[in-house]
């Protein structure tokens, strides 16, 4: 249950969720892209009601990568790509040289061409949400909301994964665990803590020790290097 949530984005925002199992950060997400409807308030896009809009009108706008991947899926890479193409899609046709072109695209930026024939179900976990992340794109939305996209992502890919969402002109609402990787992605954080946005605003500001230390139970300390603007966390049990 999310309680007492208010906030805004701007159009190529970067909004990293962060905060414990549990806190809300999927229900958060859900909410955003008309996943679950809120008991109450509302979810606004450029002033408008989302639950005005329809399912369609929602994809053209919104892409969603989740973490549940469909086991068995008889697709191939490519066939997976081009679903994100469905909401422009009009009447029966097939798929247009746009269409085509647009999943394309997508594939050579996450690196898949060399996948693009093989079948989704047998790619490795971390293939898959690169494949997620593709078909996400070649939706062609102004705002990409992904619910863990560094999962079961390798260190580089992860890296890359979220360096190639900030260079794209999109709005991005990610949850993250990695705090270190929100500081370093995210030009807004949401710090969420039983059901409830316990903070919000510039990295720096939300992602203090303090604040990090009590919402996740452990001793965080954020380390600067001297001459660089990144930093790092590092952290411990509060007992040991
Ligand atoms: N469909 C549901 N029915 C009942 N409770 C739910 C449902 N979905 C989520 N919850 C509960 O709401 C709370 C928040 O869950 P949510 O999945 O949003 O947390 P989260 O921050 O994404 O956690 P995690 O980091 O573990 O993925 C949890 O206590 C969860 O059990």
């Amino acid at each position: 249950m999310l309680r007492d949530v208010t906030f805004a984005i701007e159009g190529g925002d970067r909004l990293a969720i962060v905060g414990p199992n549990g806190a809300g950060k999927t229900t958060l997400l859900r909410c955003l892209y008309r996943g679950v409807a809120p008991l109450e308030g509302r979810v606004e896009i450029d002033g408008q009601d989302m639950a005005d809009l329809t399912p369609r009108q929602v994809a053209r706008r919104v892409a969603v990568v989740l973490q549940e991947m469909p086991a068995d899926f008889p697709f191939t890479v490519q066939d997976v790509v081009l679903m994100g193409r469905v909401p422009w899609r009009e009447g029966l046709t097939g798929w247009t040289e746009q269409d085509r072109e647009e999943a394309r695209h997508a594939l050579g930026h996450l690196d898949l061409l060399s996948l693009a024939r093989r079948q989704f179900s047998t790619l490795s976990g971390g293939e898959k949400q690169r494949v997620l992340v593709a078909r996400a794109l070649a939706q062609n939305p102004e705002i990409v909301i992904l619910d863990e996209p560094t999962n079961h992502l390798d260190i580089r890919h992860q890296l890359e994964i979220l360096a190639l969402l900030a260079t794209l002109r999109l709005t991005i609402v990610t949850s993250l665990h990695d705090i270190n990787l929100a500081a370093d992605f995210a030009t807004h954080v949401a710090l969420m803590q039983s059901g409830r946005v316990t903070a919000f605003g510039h990295p720096d500001d939300v992602l203090t020790d303090h604040a990090i230390s009590g919402i996740f139970g452990v001793l965080a300390s954020r380390q600067r290097f001297a001459g660089s603007a990144s930093s790092q966390f590092s952290f411990s049990l509060a007992s040991s």
